[in-house]
């Protein structure tokens, strides 16, 4: 089927950008972290505005087949089994191929495509339908790295219902075992004119071989970032400021008397849970490093973390703006996420300007970050994978601290109201838009 032409609004850079849809083929034998990084780098490339979707092997599968796998369905002289994952491949490639002809920008295949065989039939599929392709391997052979895989996301699956978790670790260390004697690892010799990203051993080493484009250029950047060391990253906005207990937006006030009593609380709250080389960040505003200040850790300041720039707007109440600006408050309602005020940003205009401090965020280990309520709705929309038309009504209230443990494929959240009293200070999507 030939890719229809398609035609982007330049509305966002990056559509522009991504000028041909791209598929990314994960490589890797079973628990080496395949699904781990495809789903991750979805939620990656979707948040920065890039339309993307996993077609996980795994799912076709069990949706096709019902019966729960044992490792003698993954036995190369299985012909049934060999039958039946065959087919599911092509099922996956036929869907990638309506998404990447539809609304879709990247599609990532979540499979183990461990053979030159099955590599070759996904490079064809990609040149018929004129899909952009990379390979993203991931190569481990860190037995203890392997076994956490395995003991995390494998012995839950829906292949292990009803089975002892360690019954369930020895039958997926079988099914293993079977795709080893298959398994031809990316190889810079053998496979020079294939165009891949190899991760070994959860980023310790990388090799890229042809990778071009933006897309491709993102995603090599992210995986060299990413990282499984267990740590949390705790997200608070500022103390209640003079201008929240006013209503007005934007500024750069002083933390009210509440405020300044949610800094101590917090003080104490961080300093007790004891956390190594913990790292505190705050915006440039008053309101975030007077926050700070009772925190035994040195707090860095990022430009980036400022609050959402009002533009002519900064300082009024949003009685105010309805006033002044009938329209305009209205038309912010109607499209919350892409609306920009006059002279000042929008939320979507914020995501690109977080990009480097959740690139940052992805690298740190324990990290607490003070910021703002559009910040922090735009941060957390990252980690729990929020629609961009619900992200700007996250309820966000001060003195409340989230704490964010990445786990499995998604994030434990935790919430923190630290018991000061303060404003509410969020708007509620209006009834009839
Ligand atoms: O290389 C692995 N081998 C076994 N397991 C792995 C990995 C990675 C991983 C791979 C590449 C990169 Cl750039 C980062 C992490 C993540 N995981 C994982 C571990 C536990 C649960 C879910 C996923
Ligand atoms: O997008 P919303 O709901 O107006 O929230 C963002 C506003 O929240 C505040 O941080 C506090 O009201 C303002 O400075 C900012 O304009």
């Amino acid at each position: 089927m030939a890719a229809k032409s398609r035609q982007y609004t330049a509305s966002f850079p990056s559509k522009s950008l991504v000028n041909m849809p791209v598929c990314l083929a994960m490589v890797g034998l079973p628990a080496r972290g395949k699904t781990f990084i495809a789903r991750k780098l979805a939620r990656y490339l979707n948040w920065i505005g890039i339309e993307t979707k996993v077609f996980s092997s795994g799912n076709y599968r069990r949706d096709l087949y019902k019966t729960q796998c044992t490792h003698k369905f993954f036995d190369p002289d299985n012909p049934e089994g060999i039958a039946i994952r065959e087919h599911c491949a092509k099922l996956a490639m036929n869907d990638i191929a309506i998404w990447l002809n539809g609304k879709g920008q990247v599609a990532i295949f979540d499979s183990t495509n461990g053979t030159r065989k099955r590599r070759e039939k996904v490079i064809q599929f990609c040149k018929q339908n004129s899909f952009k392709l990379l390979f993203i391997e991931s190569f481990c052979d860190d037995p203890s790295i392997v076994h956490s895989n395995i003991m995390e996301v494998k012995v839950t699956s829906p292949d292990y219902k009803n089975v002892s978790p360690e019954q369930a670790c020895e039958d997926f260390k079988a099914r293993i075992k079977l795709y080893e004697t298959q398994y031809e690892p990316l190889c810079l010799t053998k496979d020079d004119q294939v165009r891949f990203l190899k991760v070994v051993n959860t980023g310790r080493r990388f090799v890229v071989n042809r990778a071009e484009g933006y897309v491709e250029s993102k995603v090599a950047y992210y995986t060299m970032n990413i990282h499984v060391v267990s740590r949390s990253i705790y997200l608070t906005r500022h103390g209640e400021s003079e201008f929240n207990l006013k209503g007005r937006i934007g500024g750069d006030s002083d933390l009210s008397p509440h405020g300044q009593k949610f800094a101590e609380v917090l003080g104490e709250f961080v300093n007790k849970q004891n956390l190594e080389n913990l790292k505190v960040w705050t915006s440039q505003l008053k309101r975030t490093s007077q926050s700070a200040q009772h925190i035994k850790a040195s707090a860095e300041q990022w430009k980036a973390l400022n609050e959402l720039d009002a533009g002519v707007c900064d300082g009024m109440t949003y009685e105010e703006i309805q006033e002044k600006y009938p329209e305009d408050f209205a038309r912010r309602d109607q499209d919350k996420f892409h609306y920009r005020y006059k002279r000042g940003e929008s939320y979507e205009d914020i995501v690109i300007r977080l990009e480097p401090v959740i690139m940052e965020l992805e690298r740190q280990q324990n990290v607490l970050v003070i910021c703002h309520q559009a910040i922090m709705r735009c941060l957390l929309a990252y980690f729990l994978e929020v629609k961009k038309e619900e992200l700007p009504y996250l309820a966000v209230p001060l003195h409340t601290v989230f704490k964010l443990t990445p786990v499995a494929y998604g994030c434990k959240v935790e919430k923190f109201p630290l018991g000061i009293e303060a404003v509410n200070t969020q708007r509620e999507r209006p009834k009839n838009v």
